[in-house]
């Protein structure tokens, strides 16, 4: 395939997408209306598009070809015909670790800085290093798998005999390389539940007791409630969103978990609920808040080209009224886990410290779980008890 093709192909991708809908959405859609993009005109459309937007607004000032190709050499550990037309004295160095291409990009472009890639004015939350954070955006995140701490050797087995060898990275999680199908490869698909491996690590700060009655008050297709439920099955579940969409698949992904002692509801938390809710009293609330998202955006990186700052304000007040509603339904002496999968402060400690000083909530612990470290999501995770 001659170059000018996979540029034409790129430039019009690029030109077409506004950032509106996730961008692995929006080329879903995209190949489908061109069908005469064959699977190797997808792959190199796919690949060069996210790691152009990996760059996030480093080095703007150059031409976007020239970008791409250094974006490209980046991102990649095998050749292209961007790098080879545009910098072809870069090929030899396509399997270097990151830290070593940057430094070649950061003596041939002096104007090459981390800080362009990530350029948001809401300050970072305490403990992040901000270099290493930058730097993971131009590493692809795994897929990670949550399987039965039982089950994890016969599920390795299976992928090991199917070529795919898994990385074990806790007792019950396995990580993939991103876009492993593993509906083909393991059989049971009621083994493993997809979550990510910081996500999955938000449960150390669950402790469920057997007999309690816990409710997750933003849980989406259940993410979050499977990880409670596999913490302690003898518990009774109240799950609820706004999004009555995400609780058709949380049923589905229960269904095959075999969990069906759960209460279901759609609840708008920015309501007045006590007609609803004025009898209900947990043992522990998860708000899982609708955030920013940056922690993921090693995921979806065209967030780094079209995020804007306002929206980590508007997100806040989310969060406070949400988080507000539900503490009122908690019972003294219990939890409540707030999260997100935001790195700002804003949306984390400074969250915590809202909630402690307007609610009878005690500070009891809190982390940023720092998945850049291991091609995960960073997520944050804070337990706060009702006095
Ligand atoms: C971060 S997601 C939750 C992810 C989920 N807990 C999981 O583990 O997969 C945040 C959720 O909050 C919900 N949400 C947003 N505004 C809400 C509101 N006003 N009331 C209730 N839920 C809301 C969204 O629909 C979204 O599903």
């Amino acid at each position: 395939m001659k170059v000018e093709h996979q540029i034409r192909a790129f430039e019009q991708l690029l030109g077409s997408y506004d950032g509106v809908l996730p961008l692995h959405r929006y080329l879903f859609a995209y190949f489908k209306q061109n069908k005469q993009m064959g699977s190797s005109d997808r792959r190199w459309a796919t690949r060069y598009l996210y790691s152009y937007f990996r760059l996030g607004k480093a080095l703007g000032k150059l031409k976007t070809m020239e970008r791409l190709a250094i974006a490209d050499f980046l991102c990649n550990e095998t050749p292209s015909l961007m790098v080879a037309s545009q910098l072809p004295e870069l090929e030899a160095s396509f399997a270097l670790p990151v830290a070593d291409k940057i430094a070649i990009i950061q003596k041939k472009y002096p104007a090459f800085k981390l800080t362009d890639v990530f350029t948001f004015k809401p300050e970072l939350s305490a403990g992040i290093d901000a270099a290493a954070f930058y730097t993971s955006f131009f590493v692809q995140p795994d897929l990670f798998i949550r399987v039965k701490e039982t089950h994890i050797q016969a599920i390795i087995n299976q992928l090991t005999a199917q070529g795919v060898t898994p990385q074990e990275v806790g007792p019950a999680t396995l990580a993939l390389p991103n876009g492993t199908k593993l509906e083909q490869l393991i059989s049971d698909e009621r083994l493993y539940q997809v979550q990510d491996f910081s996500s999955q690590l938000t449960g150390n700060y669950f402790e469920p007791q057997a007999g309690d009655y816990w409710w997750d008050c933003c849980a989406a297709s259940g993410g979050k409630s499977l990880l409670l439920h596999s913490l302690e099955p003898q518990i009774e579940l109240l799950v609820s969103d706004v999004r009555a969409t995400s609780l058709g698949n949380l049923q589905e992904r229960f269904q095959l978990a075999g969990i069906k002692q759960y209460h279901q509801k759609v609840i708008d938390l920015l309501q007045n609920n006590d007609q609803v809710l004025h009898h209900y009293e947990f043992d522990g609330i998860l708000v899982d808040a609708p955030c920013s998202g940056s922690g993921t955006w090693g995921r979806t990186p065209e967030m780094l080209c079209f995020f804007e700052n306002y929206k980590v304000e508007n997100y806040n007040k989310l969060q406070k009224a949400i988080a507000g509603s539900v503490v009122k339904y908690l019972k003294k002496g219990k939890p409540l886990i707030y999260m997100t999968c935001s790195v700002f402060k804003a949306e984390n400690e400074d969250m915590v410290d809202y909630l402690t000083k307007n609610f009878d909530l005690k500070f009891e612990k809190m982390e940023l779980i720092k998945g850049y470290a291991h091609k995960a999501d960073s997520m944050f995770v804070a337990r706060l008890i009702k006095q």
